[in-house]
């Protein structure tokens, strides 16, 4: 567990444009140290396109991203894993092994004696592989895998899959995780647990979640703040309650009048 506090998250006046659409339009928002933070937006808002630019997956054309001090913009997808943002992918990607080996890969970054000493199996590269292994039992726990270690992911139920993804992610050590629906496809059981390990998650290891989702009953219950994109921009930010209310957020996702009296 992480005794210091995950610095904040700033994203400021991020743009980004394909081809004349403007898929982010000067979006700004800070994840607070140790809160669940929501992004959320209706269908094409810019949320996947945010992911992507806070993964160092897509370069921004104007604005930044920040932990901390730290600068993050443009930098290579493996830099900003190493410096402590982590992310899973809305489609499963993982299919093969066992659910350690996957545990391993996440814990690959993170291994300082080189190739040839893990091929020789020097003292010191086979004593760092197993304290490795041993925190990927921990975080096997800690995401309810545990008793799954060492069975095939092919195996595995939909929702232990997804939260396979989960700890290979938190493998990196991560001071932030993104996650991108981490419910999406799972049935109200497996929703339910995946709330449960995500607030565990949370509190044990002491880190930040910026998380998309579309399950808004789950956002509500689960997030702290909640930023609202829609056509790229940012339409309102707040506490659950304060945004739900929000008349500009009624209207972009029900297409209704800012007036209307119905809620999301
Ligand atoms: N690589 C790209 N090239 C061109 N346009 C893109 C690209 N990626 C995204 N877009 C466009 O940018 C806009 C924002 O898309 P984005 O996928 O970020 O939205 P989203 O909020 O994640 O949507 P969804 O909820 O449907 O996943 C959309 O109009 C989309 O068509």
């Amino acid at each position: 567990m992480s005794t210091t506090p995950p610095p904040p998250l700033h994203v400021r006046g991020v743009t980004v444009r394909f081809a004349g659409l403007t898929a982010l339009d000067d979006v700004s928002f800070t994840v607070a140290p140790g809160t669940i933070h929501a992004l959320i937006g209706p269908n094409g808002a810019g949320k996947s396109t945010c992911f992507n630019v806070l993964s160092g997956l897509t370069r921004p054309d104007s604005g930044s991203v920040c932990l901390g001090e730290r600068e993050l913009t443009s930098l290579p997808v493996h830099k900003i894993a190493t410096l402590g943002v982590a992310r899973t992918f809305q489609n499963i990607v993982v299919t093969a092994g066992t659910v350690g080996d996957n545990l391993m890969l996440g814990r690959h970054t993170l291994s300082r004696a080189g190739f040839a000493a893990s091929a020789l199996r020097l003292p010191r590269a086979v004593r760092e592989q197993r304290e490795h292994r041993a925190r990927a039992r921990e975080i096997a726990e800690l995401t309810g895998l545990g008793a799954l270690f060492d069975s095939p992911v092919a195996l595995l139920s939909y929702g232990d899959r997804k939260r396979v993804e989960l700890a290979r992610a938190l493998c990196l050590e991560p001071r932030v995780l993104l996650l991108d629906e981490p419910v999406a496809g799972m049935n109200g059981g497996e929703r339910a647990r995946t709330v449960e390990v995500l607030r565990t998650v949370r509190e044990e290891l002491g880190l930040s979640v910026l998380l998309v989702e579309h399950d808004m009953a789950l956002v509500m219950r689960l997030a702290e703040d909640v930023t609202v994109l829609d056509f790229g921009r940012r339409i309102a930010a707040g506490a659950p309650d304060v945004v739900q209310a929000d008349p500009e957020v009624r209207r972009a996702y029900l297409g209704a009048p800012a007036t209307e009296e119905r809620t999301p």
